[in-house]
């Protein structure tokens, strides 16, 4: 379980990046964290780490407060970053090396997910590519069996085929006792997979939720014909979308782009999701 009590964060004194942040995330489930560019996502990703630490307020995953950075913490988290920066090894190398460091790690499964995200195990991590070392990093990081796994834009660099695979992947190691964060733009590529929505906006969170409560309480619609009770629409090429109130309990599939967009375009959108929110608390 990873706790987040009243996380405030900056790089430079003036200009708060988080503020006041409370969550707590539980494992089984798949957060997707998103935010528009520079609103912090990495950031928080580090501070959970231990890599940053909050200016005030708390980080603990599994009752370890990361930003001290214990043996047993970072022997049960995995880190999974936009920048991949391996050392310029064998991958065999590599494997036995790191792989030593993770009690639970599973050399058989890292050269099966190689296998499977078509990477060369015979290769030197010096010679791969961008998305060919972020598919090291991926079987590797799945590999660690770590109760924790945050992942920063990981399908950043796959081509279409590893894509679909990372998911397929992804899907296999979500289980009861693992937490798996994904910071992500490309929610097309996940959406199948997050089950949980954060949202960091203007330096809040502004939604922290499954997607199942989302959907029971708000409606997305497409070829919509009257606006009248849209909290937000958007036209697109194929008629217009929209988001209402859920006042009847309907099924919809949550479009999360288009829940991004109302979120962080529209000021007024919030207001009212937020309303909705304490109603539904009522
Ligand atoms: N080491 C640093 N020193 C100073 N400022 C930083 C540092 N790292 C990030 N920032 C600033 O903090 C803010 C949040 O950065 P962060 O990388 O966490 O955002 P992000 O949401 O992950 O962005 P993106 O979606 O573009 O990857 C940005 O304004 C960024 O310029």
């Amino acid at each position: 379980m990873i706790v987040i009590k009243d996380l405030s964060f900056y790089y430079r004194k003036d200009v708060n990046i988080l503020e006041k942040i409370s969550t707590t995330l539980k494992p089984g489930h798949v957060y997707g964290l998103l935010g528009l560019n520079g609103t912090g996502k990495t950031t928080f990703l580090k501070l959970i780490a231990g890599l940053q630490f909050p200016k005030i307020g708390d980080v603990t995953v599994n009752k370890e407060i990361s930003k001290e950075r214990n043996v047993s913490f970072l022997l049960d988290i995995y880190f999974i970053t936009d920048e991949v920066e391996l050392p310029k090894w064998k991958i065999k190398t590599f494997e036995e090396v790191y792989g030593a460091l993770y009690p639970k790690f599973d050399s058989k499964k890292f050269y099966e997910l190689l296998t499977e995200l078509q990477v060369n195990p015979q290769e030197n991590l010096g010679n791969l590519s961008y998305g060919q070392q972020k598919k090291v990093n991926i079987a590797f990081g799945l590999s660690t069996n770590v109760s924790t796994i945050l992942m920063d834009e990981p399908t950043n660099g796959l081509d279409i085929p590893s894509k679909s695979q990372f998911r397929k992947l992804l899907a296999k190691y979500t289980t009861d006792d693992k937490i798996i964060v994904i910071s992500t733009h490309q929610t097309r590529d996940l959406d199948q997979l997050i089950d949980q929505l954060l949202v960091i906006h203007n330096r809040q969170l502004v939604v922290d939720e499954s997607i199942y409560d989302l959907t029971k309480k708000i409606k997305f619609e497409n070829n919509v014909e009257n606006l009248t009770d849209a909290l937000y629409f958007e036209k697109t090429i194929s008629g217009l979308q929209s988001i209402t109130e859920n006042k009847y309990q309907e099924d919809s599939k949550l479009d999360i782009e288009l829940f991004f967009n109302a979120l962080t375009q529209d000021e007024t959108f919030l207001t009212k999701f937020k309303t909705l929110q304490l109603q539904n608390h009522e």
